[in-house]
């Protein structure tokens, strides 16, 4: 099965990385980049580790070389750092970049579409939901999803496993909404064994205030912090993409909060997505409180004029 990655930079060589050493079914990975020097330089040093892995033929090419791919997934673009992102006082976040990456979209999906129109594409580009949303519209199809708030999910269930000492696996909790400052913690429905997190925090003497607090931050600001100390993030969202590339790969109906639209709320954005062959085949929306539920709709309405803009900025 043949998938291609539009973009090489940090996010997309992590991507190439963790799809080559996850291995599974016999796979061929295209990488392409505007930068064409650059996408030959990861697939010649990506090339010397695919001996180590089940069977992965990757190699650098150009649009052409996307015919009959299974999934594309798009990384190009700017990041946090280049695109001046990266205050978290800020409360635009990545849809600072929005603009600015909307024109890439433009010149992008287009030519992959005419190679590949029955490939499935996931938007992993900051920021990810409204680009989705153009995407679908520069592709004319709905087989497009983004990362959305998997990568926000992991970092919700690592920061709370430290919290109460226990295995990340272990932890159920959910963020939904934008991936972006908007987003949603799902903290009455966050449990570990059944149990819920306030609870054993409170049982275990920690202010759950206060650990709500370091928590909300921690994730909400977690690229911010990376990109501090390496200037992208990278490595997280490479595994995520990897992971999701799987799932539609196997059809694996994987219940996952990946974003994609929603009739309900006339926006992509992330709820409990099911994950499979086509991209996402259902949306479910999780148990709320009416104070989550409230968040969630200003996420919504954020997220739809966001959307409104990508569309008209792809078109100047
Ligand atoms: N969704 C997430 O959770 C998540 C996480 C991390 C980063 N990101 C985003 O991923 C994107 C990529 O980040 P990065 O750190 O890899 O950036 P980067 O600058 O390292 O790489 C971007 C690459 O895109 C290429 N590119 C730009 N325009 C192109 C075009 N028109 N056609 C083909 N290639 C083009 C560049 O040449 C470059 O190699 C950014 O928008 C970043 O904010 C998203």
């Amino acid at each position: 099965m043949k998938v291609g990655i539009v973009g090489v930079g940090a996010v997309g060589s992590a991507t190439a990385l963790s799809l080559v050493e996850r291995g599974g079914s016999r796979r061929e990975i295209v990488l392409i980049d505007r930068d064409t020097a650059r996408a030959d330089g990861v697939a010649a040093d990506l090339r010397y580790a695919a001996p180590l892995s089940p069977r992965v033929d990757l190699r650098s090419g150009g649009y052409d070389d996307l015919v009959g791919a299974a999934v594309v997934v798009i990384t190009a673009g700017v990041n946090e750092k280049a695109g001046g992102a990266t205050d978290r006082s800020d409360p635009k976040g990545r849809l600072r970049l929005l603009e600015t990456n909307a024109k890439v979209f433009a010149d992008i999906v287009p030519r992959v579409v005419a190679v590949a129109p029955e490939a499935v594409l996931m938007v992993v580009t900051d920021p990810p939901d409204p680009l989705a949303d153009l995407t679908r519209h520069l592709a004319g199809h709905e087989r497009v999803f983004s990362t959305g708030t998997f990568i926000d999910t992991l970092r919700f269930r690592g920061l709370l496993a430290d919290h109460l000492r226990v295995r990340a696996r272990d932890v159920q909790a959910l963020v939904v909404g934008e991936h972006g400052t908007s987003e949603v913690l799902l903290w009455s429905s966050a449990s570990v064994g059944g149990i819920p997190v306030t609870d054993l925090l409170s049982r275990d003497g920690q202010s759950v205030e206060e650990v709500r607090g370091e928590v909300d931050d921690g994730i909400r600001y977690a690229n911010i912090t990376i990109i501090e100390g390496t200037g992208a993030s990278q490595y997280g969202i490479g595994a995520v993409s990897a992971r999701l590339v799987e799932a539609v790969l196997r059809d694996e109906r994987a219940v996952l909060p990946v974003a994609a639209y929603s009739a309900a709320h006339e926006v992509t954005l992330s709820l409990s997505s099911v994950l499979g062959a086509g991209g996402v085949q259902q949306m479910h929306e999780p148990a709320m409180t009416a104070e989550e539920h409230q968040a969630l709709d200003a996420g919504v309405r954020i997220l739809r004029e966001a959307a409104e803009r990508a569309v008209a900025a792809a078109r100047t």
